[in-house]
C-alpha cells in the first residue's frame, strides 16, 4: 500500500514539473527564460564542491615511483579502521603483516582537520614490446580533496606521508647483525643474520639509575639531528663500556640496540687489514646503526702510542705479512690513529644518525687520546652484582621481587663478588625452583666466601714464614759478624 502511495506521489510531483516548465516556456519571455537557466546552472556549479584529483602511479616511465610506496605504506597504516575490504599480506623481510585496500575501495584521511579522501584503482593497460603487444595491471591511488587545500596537500600532507611512511618502514623492517669476521668470497665487506638479542633495558641487570641516564642520553642523541647540524658536527656518540668479563657488557649493547631499533654492526679489528679497508667498512655502514668494536684492549695494542713508534720496524714486518695476505692477530694492520679517524667520524657525516660503542675489561690499558670527549662520550661502568642488580636478575629469572633469605643475600653480596652472568647461570641451573635458586646463590656466596678466607690465611702464613727466615738470616748474619 506504502508502495502505491510512493509511485501516486511521485506522479502528482512529476506532472507539477512538467506543468511549471510548460508554463515557464509558454508564459515567460525567452530572454527571461535563458537568464533563469543560466542562474540555475550557476547555483549549481557553486554548490558543487571544486576538487582537485591527483593520481599516484605505482610505475614511472616503468621505473618505481616511491611516492606509490609511500602512500601504499601510509595508508595500510590507517585504512584497517574504515574501509570495508581489505587486503591483507605480510611482505618479506617484515614483522608485522600489512593491510591494503581492495580495487575501488575508498578512504578518507583526516589532516590537521581537513578531509582528504583516497581510493584504490587498477585498470588495464596495454603495451608493444618488440612488435609484441602485451597488457598489465597498472595500479594507481586517486587523492581527491577541495581546491581550497591544494598548498596544505603540497606543503605538508604529501610530505608527512613520506616521513610517516619512513618510519613505519624503519619499524617493520627486520633489523640485522652484521659482522665482517667471516671473510666473504663474493667480496661484500658485512655478513648479516637477522638481529633477534631478546635483551632489554627491563631484562638487563644495572643500577636503575645509570639505566635511566642511558636511556635518557639515548633519546637525547637520537632526537638532536638539527643540534648536531647546527654546531657542524658529525651526528654520532661513542660509548666505552668497561667492566670485568660477565657484568653484561654485551647484553646491555643489546638492550640499546632494541631500545633504539637500530641495526648492530660487529666490527671484529683483528679482521681489517688496514687503515683504508677499516674506512671502506665504516663508509658502508647504514645510518640508524650501533658499531661494536668488543676487547678493544685484545684487539689493538693502544696503550702506548711511543711504544709503538719505537715499533715502527715491527710495523713494516706486518705490512709485508698483510701484503701477502697474513693478518696480524694483534692489530698491528690497523694503527690506533685509524681508530682515532673512525671515531672522529669523518666517515659518519655520510648522514644518519651512529653510536659506537667499545668494550673493555680492562679500561687503564686504554690510550687516553681515546678516551676523550668526542671519541668516548659516556664511560659506563658495569660491575658486580649489588641489590639493585640482583632483585632484577631475580625478578627476570624467578619472577619473584622478594624472598625470606633476601637479607643473607644482601649481606653476602657486600662481602663476594659475584658478577650478574654467576647469578644468572645459577638461577638458569635451578628449572625455576625459586627457593633452591635463592640457596644455591647464597651457598655460592658463602664458598666464594670461605675460599677468600682460606687464601688470606694462605696469605698470612706465607708473609709469616717469609718474616721467620728473614729473622733466621738476620740473626745468622749478626752471629757470623
Ligand atoms: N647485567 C646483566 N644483566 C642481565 N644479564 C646479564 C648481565 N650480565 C651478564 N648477564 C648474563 O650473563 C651472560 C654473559 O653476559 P655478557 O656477555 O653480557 O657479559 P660481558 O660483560 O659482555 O662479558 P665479556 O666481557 O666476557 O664479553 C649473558 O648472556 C646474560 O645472560
Amino acid at each position: 500500500m506504502d508502495f502505491l502511495m510512493d509511485w501516486k506521489s511521485m506522479g502528482s510531483l512529476f506532472a507539477t514539473i512538467m506543468f511549471i516548465r510548460t508554463a515557464v516556456r509558454d508564459f515567460l519571455p525567452p530572454e527571461v527564460n535563458q537568464a533563469l537557466k543560466r542562474f540555475f546552472s550557476y547555483i549549481f556549479n557553486y554548490l558543487q564542491p571544486k576538487l582537485v584529483t591527483i593520481l599516484i602511479e605505482e610505475f614511472d616511465n616503468s621505473y618505481n615511483n616511491e611516492l606509490y610506496d609511500s602512500v601504499q605504506c601510509y595508508l595500510s597504516s590507517k585504512c584497517f579502521s574504515s574501509a570495508q575490504v581489505l587486503k591483507l599480506s605480510k611482505p618479506k623481510n617484515s614483522k608485522n603483516l600489512t593491510f591494503t585496500m581492495d580495487t575501488n575501495q575508498s578512504f578518507e584521511d583526516n589532516f590537521d582537520g581537513f578531509k582528504l579522501n583516497w581510493s584504490f584503482h587498477t585498470v588495464e593497460k596495454k603495451t608493444s614490446d618488440l612488435g609484441f603487444s602485451r597488457s598489465h595491471e597498472n595500479r594507481y591511488f586517486q587523492l581527491s580533496f577541495h581546491t581550497r587545500f591544494k598548498d596544505m596537500v603540497h606543503s605538508s600532507y604529501l610530505p608527512h606521508i613520506i616521513k610517516e611512511a619512513e618510519i613505519i618502514k624503519f619499524k617493520n623492517r627486520e633489523r640485522k647483525l652484521y659482522t665482517n669476521r667471516s671473510a666473504d668470497e663474493n667480496g661484500r665487506l658485512w655478513s648479516s643474520v637477522p638481529f633477534t638479542h631478546p635483551s632489554t633495558f627491563d631484562t638487563v641487570a644495572i643500577d636503575p639509575i645509570l639505566k635511566k641516564e642511558i636511556k635518557d642520553d639515548l633519546m637525547k642523541f637520537v632526537n638532536r639531528r638539527d643540534f648536531y647540524t647546527r654546531v657542524g658536527r658529525a651526528w654520532k656518540r661513542g660509548y666505552l663500556l668497561y667492566g670485568p668479563p660477565g657484568t653484561g657488557k654485551t647484553s646491555l649493547i643489546a638492550s640499546i640496540a632494541n631500545f633504539l631499533e637500530f641495526d648492530i654492526y660487529d666490527l671484529e679489528l683483528t679482521a681489517v687489514s688496514s687503515n683504508s679497508q677499516l674506512r671502506k667498512l665504516l663508509i658502508s655502514t647504514t645510518s640508524k646503526s650501533v658499531i661494536v668494536v668488543e676487547d678493544i684492549d685484545c684487539s689493538l695494542d693502544l696503550s702506548d702510542r711511543k711504544k709503538k713508534d719505537m715499533n715502527r720496524e715491527d710495523d713494516k714486518m706486518n705490512v709485508n705479512k698483510i701484503k701477502n695476505g697474513q693478518y696480524s692477530t694483534f692489530g698491528s694492520s690497523v694503527s690506533l690513529s685509524g681508530v682515532l679517524n673512525f671515531v672522529d667520524g669523518l666517515w659518519s657525516s655520510c648522514g644518519g644518525e651512529r653510536l659506537i660503542i667499545f668494550t673493555t675489561n680492562h679500561k687503564e690499558k686504554l690510550d687516553v687520546a681515546l678516551l676523550r670527549p668526542g671519541r668516548m662520550d659516556k664511560h659506563i661502568n658495569l660491575s658486580f652484582c649489588d641489590t639493585e642488580s640482583f632483585k632484577i636478575l631475580m625478578r627476570n629469572y624467578l619472577e619473584i621481587e622478594e624472598h625470606e633469605i633476601m637479607k643473607e643475600v644482601e649481606e653476602m653480596l657486600g662481602l663476594v663478588k659475584m658478577t650478574p652472568a654467576d647469578v644468572a647461570e645459577i638461577f638458569m641451573s635451578c628449572d625455576e625452583d625459586v627457593d633452591m635458586g635463592m640457596r644455591n646463590v647464597v651457598e655460592e656466596m658463602k664458598k666464594r666466601l670461605r675460599s677468600i678466607k682460606e687464601e688470606s690465611k694462605e696469605e698470612m702464613k706465607k708473609d709469616v714464614e717469609e718474616d721467620l727466615i728473614i729473622e733466621e738470616k738476620f740473626e745468622k748474619e749478626e752471629e757470623d759478624a
